[in-house]
C-alpha cells in the first residue's frame, strides 16, 4: 500500500506553489496525497491577486474527514493565513502520532503576505512546537526568531533560534544566499549540511513548498529525518534546474522532471 501524506495548505490557482505544488510532489515521490485546504489564492507567474481563507470549522472537517477514515502517515503545513487557522491546525496537529513538517510559509516570492503578522505568536507557541521539522525560508526565520541571516554561518544561529520554540528538527533554506544553495538541518546537536549547486534559473516558483511535501513523502515512506531532507534536497535541485517558462513571470519548478 501507498503511504498516505497530507497536505494542510493553500490553493495556488498556477499551479506552481501551494496544495498544487505539494500534491504533485507527493505524485512525483510515489505516496498518495490528500489536502486540507486552509485558503484560496487567484495567483499566477506575477504574484498573488487575491486570498481568501476558509473558516476554521472548513479546515477542521476537511482533516477530521481524511485522518478518521483514511488515515495519514505524515502530514505538511503551508499557508494557514491567519491566527485562527494555525492555532486550529496545531490543536488538529498535537493528537497526531505521524511527523509533521511545517513550512512557516509567510510571503510569497513576490512580496505578497500570505500570513497575518498577528499570527506570528500562534505559530512560535503553538505550531512550531507540535513540528517535527519546521523549514523556514530566511525571511520566515527572522521574521519568527528575529536572526538575520547574511551568511552561512548564521544559519547555525538561526537554527538554534528556531529549535527554541520546540521543533524537533530545524531546516533552515539559505536558497536567498548568494553562491551555493546552502541548507542546514539541526536537532541541536547532529549537524547536516545540505550544499547544491546553485541553477541560474528564473523560474523557481514554489521551491519552498516542493521541499517541505518532498521531506514529508519521505517520512511517510520511513525514511529517518535526514535521510528524507537529503533526498527531499536531491528531488528540488533538479525540479529547480528544470523550472520552465509559464506566463509572463516566474514559472514554476518542474514537479515531473524525473518522468521526462
Ligand atoms: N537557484 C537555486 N538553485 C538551486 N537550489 C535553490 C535555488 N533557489 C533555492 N534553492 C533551494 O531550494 C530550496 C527551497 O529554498 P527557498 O527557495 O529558500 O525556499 P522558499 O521557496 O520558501 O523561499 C532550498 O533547498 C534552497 O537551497
Ligand atoms: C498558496 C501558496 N502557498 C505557498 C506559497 C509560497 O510558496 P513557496 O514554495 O515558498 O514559493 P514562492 O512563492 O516563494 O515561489 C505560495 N506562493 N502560495
Amino acid at each position: 500500500m501507498l503511504p498516505n501524506v497530507l497536505t494542510v495548505a493553500g490553493s495556488d490557482s498556477g499551479g506552481g506553489a501551494g496544495v498544487q505544488a505539494d500534491l504533485k510532489t507527493m505524485l512525483a515521490l510515489g505516496v498518495h496525497g490528500m489536502s486540507v485546504v486552509t485558503a484560496v489564492t487567484a495567483q499566477n507567474s506575477l504574484g498573488v491577486q487575491g486570498a481568501w481563507e476558509l473558516p476554521a470549522e472548513a479546515v477542521r472537517a476537511q482533516y477530521r474527514s481524511v485522518v478518521d477514515d483514511i488515515g495519514v502517515q505524515a502530514v505538511k503545513t503551508g499557508m494557514l493565513a491567519t491566527a485562527p487557522l494555525v492555532e486550529a491546525v496545531a490543536e488538529l496537529l498535537a493528537d497526531t502520532d505521524a511527523p509533521v513538517v511545517v513550512d512557516p510559509v509567510g510571503v510569497s516570492k513576490h512580496g505578497d503576505p500570505l500570513l497575518a503578522s498577528s499570527a506570528l505568536d500562534s505559530v512560535r507557541g503553538a505550531l512550531l512546537p507540535v513540528a517535527t521539522v519546521a523549514t523556514p525560508n530566511l525571511d520566515e526565520v527572522a521574521q519568527l526568531t528575529g536572526v538575520r541571516v547574511e551568511k552561512e554561518d548564521d544559519l547555525r544561529a538561526a537554527a538554534g533560534a528556531l529549535l527554541a520554540f520546540g521543533p524537533r528538527w530545524a531546516l533552515i533554506k539559505g536558497g536567498h544566499l548568494a553562491g551555493d544553495a546552502v541548507d542546514l538541518l539541526t536537532d541541536g546537536s547532529e549537524e547536516h549540511w545540505l550544499r547544491a549547486p546553485r541553477h541560474d534559473n528564473r523560474h523557481t516558483h514554489g521551491t519552498g513548498c516542493t521541499l517541505a511535501s518532498a521531506v514529508a513523502a519521505g517520512l511517510a515512506k520511513g525514511l529517518t529525518v535526514p535521510q528524507a531532507v537529503r533526498a527531499a534536497k536531491e528531488y528540488v535541485t533538479g525540479a529547480i534546474a528544470a523550472g520552465f517558462r509559464l506566463g509572463a513571470g516566474i514559472g514554476p519548478v518542474d514537479h515531473g522532471w524525473r518522468l521526462r
